[in-house]
C-alpha cells in the first residue's frame, strides 16, 4: 500500500521558490502523504542552452508521475525563448486550465464591503489559440501571428467544463468568445460549444462576447458561474477575475490533461517584490489544495483551508491583502500563522489516506485526434503578397500574371477589401492578400493547380505565404463558397475575407443580427436554412445569413411563420419573374412619372445608410395612371430594391449595388435605408387615392423586402394626420414606432440631426444642390458620386 505519493515539484523564478517553500512547508505540517521530487525548470535552465526550460531528467520525471506542482517561471518580453510555462502546458497536453477566484473573509474589496461574494469558475482552454507562438515577418513592415482553434481541442475542453459544471450542479455555464469578429476561428469555439452543450441537457449553458463580459463580470460577478473561454481571453479575464477577490496573490489554478496535470498559480514571478520575503504565497497554496482534492486528499486540503480562512479573518495576511498603515506579515510568518492554526488532526497523522490516483500509462505514440473525416476541395487560393503599390496597380500586375480559367476576385490590406471595391480612405501597407478563384465555380481544382498559379503571380511580386481556400463538406450540395457557412455543419470554408456579408449593422438594435443571435434565434436560423434544402430551394448566393434574419426578425423568430414568409416570396419572385426584371426591365415612361411622382435615392445618412426619398405633392394617380400602370410603378420598385439590397446582383459592371456600397464606404455592415416620404401639398381630397396607391405599392416591402427600414422621417405632415397617427401607433409594435418620425413644416433641424447638409437637398434644408438635380443624380457611395 502506498503510504506517500511521489509527485514533481519545480520552485520556479521571482517570487517562486519563496512561495513554493510555504506551501511546502504547510504540507509538510500538515503530514500531507506526499514525497516531493524536485526537477529543474525554469531561467536557469534555458539560461544554460535548453530552450524549453526543462532539463530531460525533469521531463521524464514529470511523465512519470503525472503530477507537477510549480512555481512561475519566467518568460522575457520580446524576442528569447518561448514561455515555460506555456511550452510546459502544451507538451504534455493540459488542456484545461481552471482557475478560482472566491471570496475570502478578511479580504478587502469593493465587492466583500458590499456584501457580494464572490465565487467564478474560469476554465481557459490551454494548449491551442495565440499561444501556439507560431509567428513570422511576412514582409519588413508586417509582422503576423497564427491563431489555431481546432475542433479537438475545443471539444476537450468544452467537455470538461460541462463535466465540472454537471458534477457540482453550476447555476449557468458561460461561453466567452469574439465570434462575431473572429467568425470562423472563435466560431468554431462557440459552435462546438453548443454541440458539446447537446450531451449535458441539465446544464443551463450560455455565451457572451468577451467584452461585454468583460464588463459584466466587473459589474455583476455575482450572476456568473463557471465561463470557459480562449486561451488569450482566458488570460486576460483571469487576471481580471483575480481583482475582483484581491489580486493575483489570491488566485490559484489547475492545468489539467489526461496525463499529467500542473499545479500552479495564476500569477508569475513578480520580480518586483521577489526576494523580500513579502509575497503571497495563498495562490499556490491554494493550487496545492487544489491537487490534494485531484489527488483523493480532499480532508487535507478542507483543514489546509479552514486555518487560512481563520488566519485571514483574523487580520494575519501578507503585504499585498493589508490595508495601508496596518502591519503586514512575511511570507514566513504568515507561513508558520498558517500552521499554528492547524487541528491536531492535520498535525498528528490522523487522516485517513486512500489515494485514488495511479501514475498515468505513457501511450506508445503521439495521439492524433481528427473528427470524422469529410470530404474536402480546394477551390482557390489565398496569396499573402510583399508590395508596396495601390490596390489597383497590384491588382492589374496579377491580372497580367494568372493563367486563363482564374481571376482575382478580391484583394484586401490588412483584413480590409481594397479592391474591387474600396474607400480610399483605407490605408495600405506593403502586404495584400489576393483571393484567386477559378472562374467556373463548379470546377474542381487541385493544389497543384494553385501553386502554379502561385508560381505564376511569383515572377511580377513576392509570394510571402500562401493559403489554399478549400470547402469542407458533402460535394453534392450545390453552394458556393461566398455563403455564410457558419451553420452548416457539413460544410465549412477554412479561409474567408471578413467581407460584407460578415459584418453586421451595428446602428440597429443588434437583437436578431448576424453576429449577435441568441443560442434559440441561431437555432432558428439554422433550421430555416435546413428546410430550404430540403426543399430544393436553397440558393447561395441570395440566401445569406443576413438576408434570413430580415425574414426572422419580421415574423419574431417564428419558424413557421418566417419559413412561410419566405416561401410565398420564392413564389412571388419566380411568378413575378424578378430576375428578368432586374435585367430586362426599362422604365421608358421614368420622365413622365418622375414629374408626378419623384422618388429616389439620395446620399447618405450619418450612420451611412442611403436615403431614399419620396414627393407626394404633385401625385394624382388619375394622371399617374395615364402615363404608366401599377404593375409598372410595382416592377420599378422591385428593379430598385434588387439593386439597393441584392448584393449578388451586379449586372451593370458600373453601378454597384447599393447596400454594399454603403457598406464598404461605412466599414460596417448596412441593410437598413433612411426614408423620407414628404407630403407638402398633400390636400385632403387628394390624400385618400393617395394614401390607398401607395398601400398597394408598398405591400411589396412589406411583404418581400422585410426588416428594410432603418429610419423613416414623415415630413410636411397635415395636423390631421398627426392625430390620426396617435391613433395607430398604439397598435403597432414599439420597434417599429421608433422608426417613425412624424414631422410638421419644421423638420429641418430634426432632418439634420439624421442626415448631413452635404447629403440633404436644398430642398429639404440641406446644402447638396447636384448638377441635374438632386432628384435625378442618384448620388451616393454606389456611383462613386458620393462626396
Ligand atoms: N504561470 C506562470 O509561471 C506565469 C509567469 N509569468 C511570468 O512572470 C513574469 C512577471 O510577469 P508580470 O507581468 O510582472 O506578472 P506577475 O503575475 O508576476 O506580477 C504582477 C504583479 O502582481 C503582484 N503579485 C503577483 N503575484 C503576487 C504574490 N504572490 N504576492 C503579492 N503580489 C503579487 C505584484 O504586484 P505589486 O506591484 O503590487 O507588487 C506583481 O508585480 C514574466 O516573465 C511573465 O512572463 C506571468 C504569468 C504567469
Ligand atoms: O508564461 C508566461 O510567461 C506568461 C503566461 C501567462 O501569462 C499565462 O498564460 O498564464
Amino acid at each position: 500500500m502506498l503510504t506517500k505519493l511521489p509527485i514533481a515539484v519545480a520552485k520556479g523564478d521571482g517570487i517562486g521558490p519563496e512561495i513554493m517553500n510555504s506551501a511546502l512547508k504547510i504540507f509538510q505540517a500538515a503530514n500531507v502523504p506526499l514525497e516531493y521530487r524536485h526537477v529543474d525548470m525554469g531561467k536557469s535552465v534555458y539560461l544554460a542552452g535548453r530552450s524549453n526550460g526543462m532539463t530531460a531528467d525533469a521531463q521524464k520525471t514529470v511523465e512519470k508521475l503525472g503530477i507537477l506542482f510549480k512555481g512561475p517561471m519566467e518568460t522575457p518580453k520580446g524576442g528569447g525563448v518561448k514561455s515555460i510555462n506555456v511550452t510546459a502546458r502544451k507538451v504534455w497536453n493540459t488542456f484545461a486550465n481552471k482557475r478560482v477566484f472566491r471570496t475570502y473573509p478578511g479580504v478587502d474589496t469593493v465587492f466583500s464591503k458590499a456584501g457580494l461574494d464572490i465565487n467564478l469558475t474560469m476554465v481557459r482552454e490551454n494548449i491551442e489559440d495565440t499561444y501556439g507562438g507560431i509567428e513570422h515577418m511576412q514582409t519588413q513592415d508586417v509582422a503576423q501571428c497564427r491563431r489555431l482553434i481546432t475542433r479537438p481541442g475545443c471539444e476537450q475542453v468544452h467537455r470538461y467544463a460541462f463535466e465540472l459544471a454537471k458534477s457540482r450542479n453550476a447555476k449557468r455555464l458561460t461561453c466567452g468568445h469574439k465570434a462575431n469578429i473572429m467568425k470562423i476561428t472563435d466560431g468554431l469555439f462557440l459552435e462546438t460549444f453548443y454541440q458539446v452543450a447537446k450531451e449535458y441537457p441539465t446544464v443551463k449553458a450560455d455565451d457572451a462576447i468577451v467584452d461585454d463580459l468583460a464588463m459584466k463580470l466587473v459589474s455583476r460577478p455575482d450572476s456568473f458561474d463557471i465561463i470557459v473561454l480562449p486561451n488569450l481571453q482566458g488570460d486576460i479575464l483571469s487576471d481580471l477575475c483575480a481583482g475582483l477577490v484581491g489580486g493575483l496573490g489570491m488566485a490559484p489554478s489547475s492545468n489539467i490533461g489526461d496525463h499529467v496535470s500542473i499545479f500552479e498559480a495564476v500569477h508569475g514571478t513578480a520580480p518586483d517584490i521577489a526576494g523580500k520575503n513579502i509575497a503571497n504565497p495563498t495562490a499556490l497554496l491554494l493550487s496545492g489544495l487544489m491537487m490534494l482534492r485531484h489527488l483523493n486528499l480532499a480532508e487535507h486540503a478542507e483543514l489546509i483551508n479552514q486555518a487560512l480562512v481563520d488566519c485571514l479573518k483574523a487580520g494575519e495576511r501578507t503585504k499585498d491583502l493589508t490595508p495601508h498603515g496596518q502591519v503586514a506579515l512575511s511570507t514566513t510568518q504568515f507561513t508558520e500563522a498558517i500552521i499554528k492554526r492547524f487541528p491536531p488532526k492535520l498535525t498528528q497523522s490522523q487522516i485517513q489516506v486512500n489515494f485514488k490516483y495511479s501514475a498515468p500509462e505513457m501511450p506508445k505514440d503521439h495521439i492524433v485526434r481528427v473528427s470524422k473525416p469529410q470530404s474536402q476541395q480546394t477551390v482557390g487560393v489565398d496569396l499573402f503578397l510583399d508590395v508596396g503599390k495601390t490596390p489597383n496597380e497590384v491588382a492589374k500586375i496579377i491580372q497580367e500574371q494568372i493563367p486563363s480559367g482564374y481571376k482575382l476576385t478580391m484583394l484586401s490590406n490588412r483584413g480590409t477589401q481594397v479592391w474591387p471595391t474600396s474607400s480610399l480612405l483605407t490605408e495600405c501597407v506593403n502586404h495584400y492578400r489576393a483571393r484567386i478563384e477559378c472562374t467556373d465555380v463548379n470546377k474542381i481544382v487541385s493544389e497543384e493547380n494553385m501553386l502554379d498559379v502561385a508560381k505564376a503571380v511569383s515572377k511580377k511580386l513576392r509570394v510571402c505565404s500562401l493559403e489554399m481556400l478549400i470547402k469542407i463538406g458533402d460535394k453534392k450540395v450545390d453552394i458556393s463558397f461566398k455563403v455564410n457557412f457558419n451553420f452548416f455543419k457539413k460544410m465549412t470554408k477554412t479561409h474567408r475575407e471578413i467581407s460584407i456579408t460578415d459584418m453586421t449593422e451595428n446602428t440597429e438594435p443588434y437583437t436578431g443580427r448576424v453576429g449577435h443571435l441568441s443560442p434559440e434565434q441561431a437555432e432558428t436560423l439554422n433550421k430555416l436554412k435546413e428546410e430550404l434544402v430540403k426543399q430544393n430551394l436553397f440558393d447561395s448566393a441570395r440566401h445569406t445569413d443576413q438576408f434570413l434574419c430580415r425574414f426572422l426578425r419580421a415574423r419574431r423568430f417564428d419558424l413557421a411563420k418566417a419559413l412561410k414568409m419566405l416561401l410565398d416570396y420564392e413564389k412571388w419572385r419566380k411568378e413575378f419573374q424578378v430576375d428578368d426584371i432586374v435585367k430586362t426591365f426599362e422604365f421608358t415612361e421614368y420622365d413622365k412619372v418622375h414629374e408626378l411622382y419623384p422618388r429616389y435615392y439620395h446620399g447618405v445618412d450619418k450612420e451611412g445608410r442611403p436615403v431614399y426619398i419620396e414627393h407626394f405633392g404633385k401625385l394624382n394617380v388619375k394622371k399617374l395612371m395615364e402615363v404608366t400602370t401599377v404593375d409598372r410603378v410595382i416592377k420599378d420598385y422591385v428593379y430598385q430594391y434588387e439593386k439597393t439590397y441584392h448584393y449578388v446582383y451586379q449586372y451593370e459592371k458600373t453601378y454597384r449595388s447599393r447596400m454594399p456600397a454603403c457598406s464598404t464606404q461605412a466599414g460596417k455592415y448596412i441593410e437598413t435605408s433612411t426614408t423620407i416620404l414628404d407630403l407638402k401639398d398633400v390636400g385632403l381630397m387628394q390624400f385618400k387615392s393617395v394614401y390607398s396607391f401607395v398601400k398597394q405599392v408598398s405591400q411589396i416591402s412589406q411583404n418581400y423586402y422585410p426588416e428594410s427600414l432603418g429610419k423613416m422621417f414623415i415630413i410636411n405632415a397635415p395636423f390631421l394626420f398627426s392625430s390620426v397617427w396617435k391613433l395607430v401607433t398604439p397598435m403597432l409594435d414599439e420597434v417599429t414606432v421608433h422608426k417613425i418620425h412624424i414631422l410638421g413644416s419644421d423638420y429641418e433641424k430634426k432632418l439634420l440631426e439624421q442626415i448631413d447638409s452635404s447629403h440633404l437637398p436644398v430642398a429639404l434644408g440641406g446644402s447638396c444642390a447636384c448638377a441635374n438635380g438632386c432628384d435625378r443624380s442618384d448620388k451616393g457611395p454606389w456611383n462613386n458620386n458620393s462626396s
